[in-house]
This record gives structure tokens, sequence and C-alpha cells, in this order.
């Protein structure tokens, strides 16, 4: 009978509700029955079964990437991170596939171990050319790309390249006092200049040319264009782990700017080609690589790594030398016993005016490399983890089996401000960077775990660019110092260091009260 119904039904191109109302409500209270069964089922896995968890952390991040995303996302990753470390102990499962560790030891068994662990490349966000710089490049690649660089930062190299920094450092001090005519009121940015400085000086290493940022009057954002830049990439690289969201925001984020970055590689590109073109005739990052481009890299890199490191170092590089120096003037001004020490220092040291203050003349300057040193550690410009990948056979890090294909990292805020490595670890105190024969070291720092202190990393992918930072923060603050007394002003004075981090700390305004000396 119903199948003759049928029949008839559909001979006169009906469709009967039978089957559905009777039959697919049964159907999908299964399917949701078998759903919920395998999501607790994979749930439990993660939380009782998989193999790390043997490893300590809240249950709610060993089970979904949801949490940790969450909070890289809102920029405040190392907050929780640091309540873990509390209630977990030195080793923390952070997510499902994740650990993360404080202890000293990780850096060398993470970052120094042979053969190299692999850079996760969720962390990184790929070149829009295609073509690697320094920071994504892995394996073979990243060998050639860092040896054409290398000789750029070599010792001689810095020499060499020291006028350069001397000459935008000089311009710093003439663009501050040019920042005090007419202003009664004393006020300057000065998060903003040294921005400018940094800028040009970067620039200038890597493009052969400045946008002549401190010369140039007004305001230009391109501090805070470039930081926009590092809150999508922390977005997408989250959404990696929800594919293919990642790609979704990146196709929409891509659209919206695609005019600015084509005029950016643009720029970039015609001032890369202006340096190479001019060739030997002076010393900055380009310098090892003129005569070692081919199109296949053979002779050491290819014309679009080329740009992309052009493009990735200044970037990337300018925003974390404007952060430290920044920290490190609030920290001063913040502490004013201890500007006193420093100001004592660079006032005393025998300088006839301040053209004298070069690369050279402040290396041996301890209490300035002390101030550097702790505001590095303090407030380190990019608060968050250096993400590995744990070989296939896994590892040993921290005395416990690490299985294959675990992240593992160390998170920079969070190694450097806990308890267990520095003694008062959320307070300024350069003197735990003297030596133990300087009158102006306590010994209460002793107990300091100084090999946790590992601002540029170590191991093969170790930051290139240190020794060129701490030249230039060198210069810069000490000319600083020499040339002005300075003052907080006010409201920042208590709560500049609450800031989010997006890959880096957010560029927040330093108001500041300047007086030539
Ligand atoms: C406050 C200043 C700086 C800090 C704290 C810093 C820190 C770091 C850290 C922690 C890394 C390792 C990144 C990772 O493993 O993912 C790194 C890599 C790197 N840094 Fe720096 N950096 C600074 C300034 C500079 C400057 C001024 C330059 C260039 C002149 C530079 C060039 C690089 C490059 C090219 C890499 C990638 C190296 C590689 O993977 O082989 N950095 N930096």
């Amino acid at each position: 009978m119903g199948n003759s119904n049928s029949e008839f039904a559909l001979r006169q191109g009906i469709v009967l509700p039978t089957l559905t109302v009777l039959q697919l409500p049964k159907f999908w209270i299964a399917a949701t029955i078998l759903l919920i069964c395998a999501i607790s089922a994979r749930l439990a896995y993660l939380a009782f079964f998989h193999p790390l968890s043997q490893y300590p952390g809240p249950r709610l991040w060993a089970i979904s990437r949801l949490p940790w995303a969450w909070h890289v996302i809102r920029g405040d990753i190392w907050e929780p991170l640091d309540r873990f470390h509390d209630q977990y102990g030195p080793i923390v499962r952070i997510a499902p596939d994740e650990l993360t560790y404080i202890s000293p030891d990780a850096w060398k068994e993470i970052y120094a171990t042979r053969p190299q662990l692999l850079k996760d490349p969720r962390s990184q966000t790929p070149p829009l050319n295609g073509a690697d710089s320094l920071f994504t490049a892995v394996g073979d690649d990243h060998r050639r790309i860092r040896g054409a660089f290398i000789n750029a930062f070599s010792d001689k190299a810095l020499r060499d390249q020291s006028t350069l920094i001397e000459n935008y450092s000089g311009q710093f001090i003439e663009r501050l006092k040019a920042e005090l005519v007419d202003n009664p009121s004393h006020v300057v940015n000065i998060q903003r200049i040294i921005g400018y400085a940094a800028f040009d000086i970067i620039s200038d290493l890597t493009w052969g040319e400045s946008p002549k940022a401190l010369r140039m009057s007004g305001d230009h954002n391109w501090i805070h264009r470039f930081f926009l830049h590092a809150q999508f990439s922390t977005v997408r690289n989250c959404l990696t782990r929800f594919s293919p969201l990642d790609k979704i925001l990146s196709y929409f984020f891509l659209r919206i700017t695609s005019k600015q970055r084509i005029a950016n590689a643009k720029l970039t590109s015609a001032r890369i080609d202006r340096r190479l073109a001019a060739g030997h005739t002076r010393s900055d990052f380009m310098t090892p690589i003129i005569g070692k481009i081919s199109e296949d890299g053979r002779k050491g890199i290819t014309k679009n790594e080329v740009l992309t490191n052009g493009l990735a170092a200044v970037i990337a590089n300018s925003q974390l030398s404007t952060i430290a120096m920044t920290t490190a003037t609030y920290l001063l001004l913040q502490y004013p016993h201890h500007f006193q020490h420093l100001a004592k220092e660079i006032r005393n040291a025998g300088f006839e005016h301040e053209t004298d203050i070069k690369v050279s003349s402040t290396q041996s300057l301890p209490y300035l490399d002390a101030v550097i040193n702790e505001a590095l550690r303090l407030h380190h410009p990019t608060p968050g983890s250096l993400p590995r990948i744990a070989p296939k056979d896994g590892l040993v890090i921290g005395g416990k089996y690490v299985p294959g294909g675990t992240v593992v990292g160390v998170n920079l805020h969070n190694v450097h401000n806990r308890s267990e490595n520095f003694y008062k670890p959320r307070e300024f105190h350069p003197e735990r960077f003297l030596g133990k024969n300087d009158p102006r070291y306590s010994a209460v720092f002793e107990g300091d775990r100084k090999e946790a202190f590992q601002p540029f990393s170590m191991g093969p992918r170790n930051c290139i660019g240190a020794k060129v930072f701490l030249a230039e923060a060198r210069v810069v603050l000490a000319r600083l110092i020499w040339t002005f007394d300075m003052l907080l002003a006010e409201p920042e004075a208590l709560t500049w260091l609450d800031q989010k981090a997006w890959l880096v700390f957010e560029p927040k305004p330093l108001r500041v009260k300047l007086y030539v000396r």
C-alpha cells in the first residue's frame, strides 16, 4: 500500500513527507549522540591519555587551543602563564600539544641543541612574495641566508657602521631640543622621537638611506602602521591552528591593505636597488651580499629574498629597539636614584662634548650596560614564546621525555620575571648586572640565575643584530642623559608598563619633561 502510494506520488511529482517526519529526527538524535561521544572521547584522551597528560597544567588548556588563542589575541598571554607557573611549576602544558618552560637550562636544551629544533612555522607570517626572510627560513635555506648576511654583523662591520649610528644619535638630540622651542611645559612624547631615531638608523643600515624621520617636522605614523601589521600577524598566526580561518582573515586583510603594501614594496625595492647599484661604497647590512645575488640563490641569496629581508629587518627591528630604549628611559625616571647613578657615570666619563659619545667610547660604561640589560629583563619587547617543534623521536628537556611533534618554548617575559630566577624580579635593579667587584653591586643578587637572561635567544637562530642594537642603545641613551635632565610627566608614572603585546609591546606614548643641562 505504502509502495503504491509512493509510486503514485512520484508519478505526480509530489514528495511524500513520511521519511522526513518519522525518521530524520531519529537520525539527527543518533548523529548528535555520536558526535558528543566522539568529542567526549577526544577530550578525555587529551586530558588523561595523551602522551602530554603526565605534564601539569590547567585542564581546559590541555583539551583545547582556544584559551591559549584567546589570550594571544587579547595580547596578554604571559599573564596566565605566570599564574600557571606559580600553580604547576617550571614546566606547564598550555595547549593540547604545547609545553612552556622557565628553567634556565631550557634555553640550551631547546635552542642550542643539535640537531636544531625546527622553528614552528605557524608562529611566522609567510612572506607575500614567497621568498623567505631570516625569520621564516628553515634548514638549509636558513643557513644559506644567514651565511649571506653574517659578515654585516661582525665587530669590524659594526666599527665601520658606527659613524652612521652616531650621526643619527646627534640628530635625535637636535630633534629633542627642537621639540622644546616654544614649549613652555617642556613635555615631549619621547617614545615617538626614539621611534624616529630607531627607524632612521635601521632603515639607513638596511636600505642605504633613511626616511629622515628625525629631520621631518610633524608627526609620522610609521610606528603605528607597523604595529597594526604586528597585530594582524599575531591574529593570523593564531588562526593557523583553526585553519581555514587564517586564510579568510588574510584574504580580507590583504585586500584592504593591498594598495599600501604594493606601494611599500615598490618603495623598498627601489631603495634596495639604489643601494645595490652603489656597490662597496659603504658598510651596512647589504655590503656582504653585493655580487652574491642570483635567481636560484646558488651564489648566496635571491633578489626576492633580499627584498623580504630588507622589509622584515626594518619592520621588526625598529620596533624592538624603540620599545627597549623607551622602556629603559621610563624605568630610569621611575627609579630616580638609578637615574642619578647613570647620570654620574656618563657625566663623569670625561666627555667634553655630546659628539664625544660614540659607539667605541660607550663600550666600557658598566652601569649603562646594566640599565639596558635590566630594561630588557623586566620588560622584554617581545613577551612571547619562541616556539620550536620536538623531532620525530622526541627529546628530553628538563629531565623529562617530550614526544615528537610537541611544541616547546621559553616565554621571554616569564623566564625573565620569575622569583625562581631573579631576586625581586618585578623591580628595576640594574646593579644585579654589575660585576661583583663593582662598588655599586649588592650581594642580595648573588642568587640570581643569570643564565636565565637570554634577551637575544641562543643557538644558531639567535639574534643576528644584538650588537647593533646594543651599540645604538648605548649611544642614544648616553647622549640623552648627557644632554638633559628629565622627569616623568604625569599621569604615565605608575601604569606605563601596563601594556598589551601583539608580537611586540604596544607603542605607548611616554611623556617626559626635558630640561637642557
Ligand atoms: C631590542 C632589540 C632586539 C631584541 C630584544 C631582539 C631579539 C631577538 C630574538 C629573541 C630573536 C630570536 C627569534 C626567534 O627565535 O624566533 C631575534 C632574531 C633575530 N633578530 Fe633580533 N632583536 C633585537 C634587535 C635586532 C636588530 C637591531 C636586528 C638587526 C639589525 C635584529 C635582527 C634579527 C634577525 C635577523 C633575527 C633572526 C635570526 C635567525 O633566525 O637567524 N634584531 N632577535
